[in-house]
């Protein structure tokens, strides 16, 4: 706490803030309302200021440059507009809590001590210079999060500012009165950050602007390089960094850069409703949200039926004694290795002398250009030329061809007979449509009829001109192009190409894969990996772990449908996505940098990479002078308790460092199976909601045990228990019950492990699945099971955990 005399200091300092804050509400108020006003006005009006007149070339140039002068006004009117909007938004945010931090610096070499207040937007005082208010992005602010009272200093674009700090203040205000202020010495936040930790989970990430972690503002501020990696323990913000610098980086490059130019990839769609508060909040608009799933959806939903990664993980949890599991699980994880990446780089690269596979293309049940023609006008092109452009050439070709074929066909007897047989009405359409072309035909009659007085003599074709045979001409051309139409729309979407079977041939006897790939190594089981692959893609289905690699030697044929617009990309839970999923990435948005945030320690689907040291091949993406690494170790989700219990789960986990704050330690209970085991949660969860926690997620393994615990529990009474699936749309307050790959990113005040025995949780491969779900507690962590408990925690020391029995 500060003296009286520095408290009644910071009152009044807090009371001129804020009158000079509604002061410059007021003063915007009508302003805004205003010029509101009149942006309608003028858009109302826009057409009657403009006379419109294109009767001589002059009038149309005047009326042409009357509507873009009244465009410039609109447009200028409306940009300011949205200025004084916006910093009118930014006065009314800042009321409630003017500013959260205050730094007293002094530049070396200058004479007096600036008092720097931090908020989260900038307030200048009437006289356009003082400032009363920094926004926290501003570079001056950044020492705030990077420094303790002593040497300080800051980046500008100017260069190196350096001196002293000779204070560091926290402030706590609602409702514009002063709660707390705190002075701090070694790092910020502690005493804040200790509160802000300790109140309940919400359905909603907060901002944590007012107490930024050093390490986590090294990540928001980096601004340097193409890629930003980061590798960060359960709980330790980088949900929370990515958020912030969005908001940072929208800052920074205000001028240039808009929020939907930026796009962040969720783990699942009801993540998108968790994070999506967090930008407005900060008064910033949402960056653009999807899903990996998504995208792939929209490239590949028309063609097949692409398993989504939550049902491909089901699959691994729960079919491990169907037949042909141990394959699938090999193909997976080949399918997501860079070796098969290399492998399909390769088999393109041999398909541009040989092995293409077209489809004919098909007419009335018959072929009109057949597959062999398509495949030998395409091995007929310069070979030097890049595969993606004899593809342009080719479908240049069949285009050309169509149209012979077309004007052909139009004395095939099909025709005469659709002619015979057009009813009423399709002969009034056709009518209709010939009376358009017809202007075409008078014009021609018009043109003859003058050249004939001009010239002085007869018409050459006098009397050939026969009306009723054109008409019958302009019929079948109508109907025969009808007729053509699709076709030609195929050939524009590249559909002469038989991606189908291109994906399936590699899928073939070892000696033709490796031929076909350059020798490419080949996983176990491939006779057995093959068949599946094919059977699926068979059936006009895809497994999750073919759909990008599909794509992936789609784009390397047809040539990338890239987007330019996007500036930077943010991955979240990057550990589960492969490599194949990033090279894509970079080569469809060209001109985006990207930042990649993830926790090794949670890879729970089959295309797991590694984010960081030398095994992480996400460095060579862009390589490794264009990429910053960063990591961070320290968790601020869970209690000490939770975070020692948690981190002894894995092998490599031990450097995990708790932030100080204490609760209860994990409780393991057993209860026994089935019902006995619902009753004690039920009386777990009346006593957790009796101690006030709002949140509280009750982790299955699986769908199907999300649902027998859903159906036990409601049979105890429980009330108000929400069953999340992969459709859930948004993420609510509550009991929740929830499979763990679907609660990834997500946090609760306390955590149920519905069943931790070693029934349910004993692979190796389900050690990662396990510490993802008890890392989701903020405050209490109970686990259940009546048998065994699951291996990972039996050899955990004794007294990190409580027992129940
Ligand atoms: N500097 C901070 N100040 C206040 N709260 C913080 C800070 N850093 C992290 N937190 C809080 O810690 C919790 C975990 O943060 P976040 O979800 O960003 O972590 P994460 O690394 O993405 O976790 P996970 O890997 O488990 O998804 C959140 O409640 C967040 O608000």
């Amino acid at each position: 706490m500060i003296s009286a005399e520095d408290w009644k200091q910071e009152q009044e300092r807090l009371e001129l803030v804020t009158e000079k804050l509604q002061a410059r509400i007021a003063e915007l108020a009508p302003e805004v309302e205003g010029l509101h006003n009149q942006a309608v006005d003028i858009r109302k009006q826009f057409w009657e200021e403009v006379t419109v007149n294109t009767s001589t070339d002059e009038d149309f140039e005047e009326t042409f440059y009357s509507i873009r002068q009244q465009e410039a006004l609109l447009s200028e009117r409306e940009r300011s507009h949205r200025q004084r909007v916006q910093q009118w938004k930014n006065m009314k945010r800042l009321l409630a809590s003017p500013y959260f931090g205050r730094i007293d610096f002094h530049e070396d070499g200058l004479s007096s001590t600036e008092q720097v207040y931090i908020g989260v937007s900038s307030f200048v005082d009437s006289d356009g210079m003082s400032f009363l208010v920094y926004d926290w992005r501003t570079p001056i602010a950044s020492m705030y999060y990077d420094y303790s009272p002593g040497a300080a200093g800051y980046d500008t674009p100017d260069g190196a500012i350096s001196g002293t700090m000779k204070l560091k203040r926290q402030y706590q205000i609602r409702e514009a009165v002063l709660q707390n202020v705190f002075d701090t010495s070694v790092t910020i936040g502690d005493e804040l950050l200790q509160q802000v930790l300790g109140k309940g989970a919400d359905n909603q990430m907060k901002s944590i602007v007012a107490t930024i972690q050093k390490e986590q503002n090294a990540i928001i501020r980096d601004d340097k390089n193409r890629m930003l990696i980061v590798q960060g323990a359960a709980g330790s913000g980088k949900t929370s960094a990515a958020l912030q610098r969005v908001a940072y980086l929208l800052y920074k490059h205000r001028e240039r850069l808009k929020a939907d130019q930026i796009v962040l990839f969720s783990p699942n769609p009801m993540f998108n409703s968790y994070v999506s508060t967090v930008l407005p909040e900060l008064g910033e608009e949402n960056m653009q949200q999807t899903t990996f799933q998504e995208y792939l959806d929209h490239w590949l939903g028309g063609t097949f039926r692409v398993e989504d990664p939550f049902d491909q993980i089901e699959y691994v949890l729960t079919e491990a004694s169907s037949q042909g599991y141990a394959a699938r699980m090999k193909g997976m994880e080949y399918k997501a290795s860079a070796d098969f990446l290399q492998a399909l780089q390769n088999y393109a690269q041999w398909l541009e002398q040989q092995g293409m596979r077209f489809s004919s293309i098909r007419f009335r049940d018959r072929d009109l250009i057949t597959a062999k023609q398509i495949e030998s006008t395409f091995y007929s092109y310069d070979p030097s030329i890049r595969m993606t452009n004899r593809i342009i050439m080719l479908q240049e070709w069949l285009l050309r061809e169509l149209n012979l074929l077309e004007s052909k066909e139009r004395e095939a007897l099909w025709v005469q007979e659709e002619l015979d047989y057009l009813d009423k009405d399709q002969y009034a359409e056709a009518y209709h449509a010939l009376h358009k072309e017809r202007g075409v035909f008078d014009f021609a009659e018009q043109y003859e009829e003058v050249r004939e007085r001009l010239d002085g003599k007869g018409r050459p074709d006098e009397g050939d001109f026969d009306y009723a045979e054109r008409e019958e001409e302009l019929l079948r051309r109508m109907i025969v192009k009808e007729q053509f139409k699709p076709l030609k729309r195929s050939v524009k979407r590249l559909l002469f190409i038989d991606m189908a079977q291109l994906y399936i041939q590699l899928f073939e006897e070892e000696d033709a894969y490796k031929k076909m790939t350059k020798e490419a190594e080949i996983p176990s089981l491939w006779p057995e990996i093959c068949e599946q692959t094919k059977e699926k893609l068979g059936r006009l289905q895809l497994f999750y772990e073919d759909a990008t690699p599909y794509l992936y030697l789609k784009e390397l044929i047809e040539g990338v449908r890239t987007n330019t617009e996007i500036r930077h990309i943010f991955v979240d839970e990057g550990q589960d996505y492969s490599m194949f999923q990033y090279e894509f990435l970079k080569k469809m948005f060209p001109r985006a940098r990207m930042t990649v945030l993830g926790d090794f320690g949670q890879a729970i689907f089959a295309q797991a990479t590694e984010l960081y040291g030398e095994e992480s091949p996400l460095i060579r993406l862009y390589g490794e002078a264009e990429t910053s690494l960063f990591r961070l170790v320290r968790s601020y989700r869970s209690t000490r308790e939770i975070v020692e219990f948690t981190r002894s789960l894995l092998p490599n986990a031990k450097e995990i460092v708790p932030f100080e704050r204490s609760g209860r330690k994990p409780l393991l209970s057993k209860a026994g199976d089935g019902e006995k085991r619902a009753a004690r949660i039920a009386e777990h969860l009346a006593a957790l909601q009796a101690e006030g926690f709002a949140s509280i997620g009750v982790i299955t393994k699986t769908a199907a045990e999300s649902k027998e615990a859903y159906d036990l529990l409601t049979a105890q009474g429980c009330e108000g228990l929400k069953l999340v699936t992969k459709s859930t749309p948004t993420f609510e307050k509550g009991t929740l019950i929830i499979p763990v790959y679907l609660a990834k990113g997500v946090e609760f005040d306390a955590v149920l492990i519905y069943d931790a025995s070693s029934q349910t949780y004993h692979r190796e491969s389900e050690r990662k699945l396990f510490y993802t779900a008890c890392t989701r507690a903020m405050h209490r962590l109970l686990l259940y099971a009546a048998g065994d408990w699951t291996p990972f925690m039996q050899a955990m020391d004794k007294s990190l955990y409580e027992i129940e029995q």
